[in-house]
């Protein structure tokens, strides 16, 4: 099996959504494919009204496939302050026409604001590794390994763009997605990551691949010595990050993974990724795309970096792929 979806961007990239069906007959949502997290968790006709702001909402009851996961709850909190809770039934989730029968969906009957502002997401559809999904007291799988054992290839690739629709790909690796070769690099998944180490400037970074955070976080050495740069750039605490003035012209920020004998391969993101967004609506003051990890304790390869490579993320060889495109 395999199978293929759009994914679209949301607010200057900063969230990616994915049309996903759920339940019978099919209930269409627009949910974030997160490689950072591990939960299928969406607004539901259990979120209380006051929480729910236009998203479109999950109904386990007019899904005759619908089965409560009887005891089941999963509760899960973000390094960004957002959080969610609720309750789980099985039912049928297809993505891009690839079909799970009796797929965990985590049916929010709590969200926090951040969510309940965002109006265009239904919810998460995690991707990362089973082990650091929430559901208690029996852990539940995710979308990918559920579907691992009838793909084609034990892999999904993720291919965003710079405000333009990308593409996530399950079971099989597209040619012509990418330019040159593709460069791997192991995972470590200790963490229930996609992690992996790249070599910024000759220092080895060790960070996770993530599709559900929309910027680059690496150790401050690094990201003083590229914000020393750009005139102008310095750390703002209200801001809590680096900033600039919006007119600068910003230096591209390349990495190398797989780094052995064949020297692996260069991932470039342009400059024009890093100048992120205004700070505030005169669009003097930029805040940027490149931010450091100091206060989180983990390297996260944000949307930022996602967007400028071709992704493999290998299951089954728990390993990482990267391609220029
Ligand atoms: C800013 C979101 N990212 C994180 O909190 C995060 C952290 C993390 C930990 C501490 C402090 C800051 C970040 C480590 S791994 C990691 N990655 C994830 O947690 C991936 N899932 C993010 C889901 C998510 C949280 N808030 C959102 C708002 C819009 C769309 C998606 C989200």
């Amino acid at each position: 099996d395999s199978g293929s979806v759009t994914a679209s961007p949301r607010q200057q990239d900063t969230e990616y959504l994915c049309p996903v069906q759920i339940g019978s007959p099919a209930q269409t949502l627009p949910l974030d494919f997160d490689t950072g997290s591990s939960d299928l968790w969406v607004f539901s006709t259990d979120t209380p009204r006051s929480e729910v702001n236009g998203q479109t909402v999950y109904d386990a009851s007019s899904s005759s496939s619908a089965k409560r996961l009887s005891g089941a709850t999963w509760k899960i909190s973000y390094g960004d302050g957002s959080s969610s809770s609720g309750i789980v039934y099985l039912d049928t989730v297809t993505v891009g026409g690839l079909t799970v029968s009796r797929q965990a969906v985590e049916a929010a009957k709590q969200v926090s604001s951040s969510f309940s502002r965002d109006t265009s997401s239904s919810g998460l559809l995690g991707l990362a590794f089973s082990s650091i999904n929430t559901v208690s007291p029996n852990q539940q799988k995710t979308f990918f390994d559920n579907a691992m054992p009838h793909l084609d290839a034990p892999l999904f690739t993720a291919d965003l763009k710079h405000n333009a629709d990308g593409r996530y790909n399950f079971g099989y690796i597209d040619k012509s997605a990418y330019t040159g070769s593709i460069s791997y690099t192991p995972v470590d998944n200790s963490q229930g990551f996609w992690g992996f180490t790249a070599t910024v400037d000759g220092t080895d970074v060790t960070g996770i691949a993530d599709t559900g955070t929309t910027l680059i976080y690496l150790p401050d050495s690094i990201v003083t010595s590229y914000y020393s740069q750009v005139s102008g750039a310095r750390y703002d605490s209200s801001n809590a990050g680096y900033i600039f003035p919006c007119g600068s012209s910003m230096p591209d920020f390349s990495f190398n993974v797989g780094g052995g004998g064949g020297g692996g391969g260069t991932v470039t993101v342009p400059g024009s990724y890093v100048n992120f967004a205004p700070t505030d609506q005169t669009g003097q003051t930029c805040f940027g795309g490149l931010q450091s990890d100091s206060s989180i304790g983990i390297s996260i390869f944000g949307d930022i970096a996602l967007k400028a490579a071709f992704v493999v993320f290998d299951g089954g060889n728990k390993q990482l792929g990267w391609a220029a495109k």
